[in-house]
């Protein structure tokens, strides 16, 4: 199946769209896309293969997508836990941490021990905004990120990867590839460097919104959020 890819200029203009034209909210549109991250959680790493789950979340919209998945996954039996080593300011922030502080999911301060015992990690610290050059703390986690035995799962883009350019030539990040990754909407630019298993979730978009950005609708399946497609050798999509 192939899936046209979005700039990230226009992935913020659609949510704009959708907030503004559509009648949608912040909230909503977070939810449904944590959502999707959970059940991509589920297909790749069900409960019986590990139930720690270390959820990694960046200051931005990206890490609010990581918090709402982090719920959903206490819901569904595993034991989540999350790094949130910088908050963002956005109240919707203060009260997604409550809802999961509500299920005693912990917030931890040590990532180099958490990343050690984690049977799987979720990378939501940078989407489609990310840009320039890793500002700490971040460079030294994508760090030990990347040279971590674990398997990952990228919400967006792998992060500290150029949305168009893809990855780092050098530095945190170089070689960062992920073992998933989930698009949300629809795949960045940056898809064409990616190897791996490849998810499409945030199941909202409609014809009107597909046509004015020349995207595709993906095929979802029944009630699943999320939809695996493939990266051909090449890196097309
Ligand atoms: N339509 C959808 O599918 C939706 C997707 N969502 C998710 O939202 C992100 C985009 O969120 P946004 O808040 O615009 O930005 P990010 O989270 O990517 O990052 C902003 C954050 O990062 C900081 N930052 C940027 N560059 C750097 C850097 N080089 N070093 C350090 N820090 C950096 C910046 O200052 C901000 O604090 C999208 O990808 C989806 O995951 C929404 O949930 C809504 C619907
Ligand atoms: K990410």
């Amino acid at each position: 199946m192939s899936l046209k890819a979005i700039s990230a200029t226009d992935a913020a203009s659609l949510d704009k769209d959708l907030m503004e034209i559509g009648g949608w909210s912040l909230d909503q549109l977070m939810e449904l896309a944590g959502l999707s991250v959970s059940q991509a959680v589920w297909k790749i790493h069900p409960p019986n293969a590990g139930k720690n789950i270390l959820v990694v979340c960046g200051p931005g919209n990206n890490g609010g997508d990581g918090l709402v998945a982090a719920r959903h996954l206490a819901h569904y039996g595993y034991t989540p836990s999350v790094y949130y080593p910088k908050q963002g300011k956005n109240e919707l922030y203060q009260r997604l941490r409550i809802q999961l502080e509500t299920l005693s999911v912990p917030f931890i301060d040590d990532f180099q021990s958490a990343l050690k015992t984690t049977d799987f990690l979720v990378d939501a610290i940078f989407g489609f905004s990310f840009g320039g050059a890793l500002r700490d703390p971040f460079g030294e986690i994508v760090r030990q990120i990347e040279s971590a035995n674990v398997q990952v799962l990228s919400v967006d883009a792998p992060s500290s990867w150029d949305i168009q350019g893809g990855p780092p030539k050098e530095g945190p990040g170089a070689k960062f590839m992920p073992h998933a990754l989930i698009s949300l909407s629809a795949p960045k630019p940056c898809v064409a460097f990616y190897r791996g298993r490849h998810f499409i979730g945030g199941r909202f978009l409609t014809k009107d919104i597909t046509d004015k950005y020349g995207l595709d609708l993906p095929k979802y399946q029944g009630i699943d959020q999320v939809l695996e497609i493939g990266v051909d050798a090449e890196g097309r999509l």
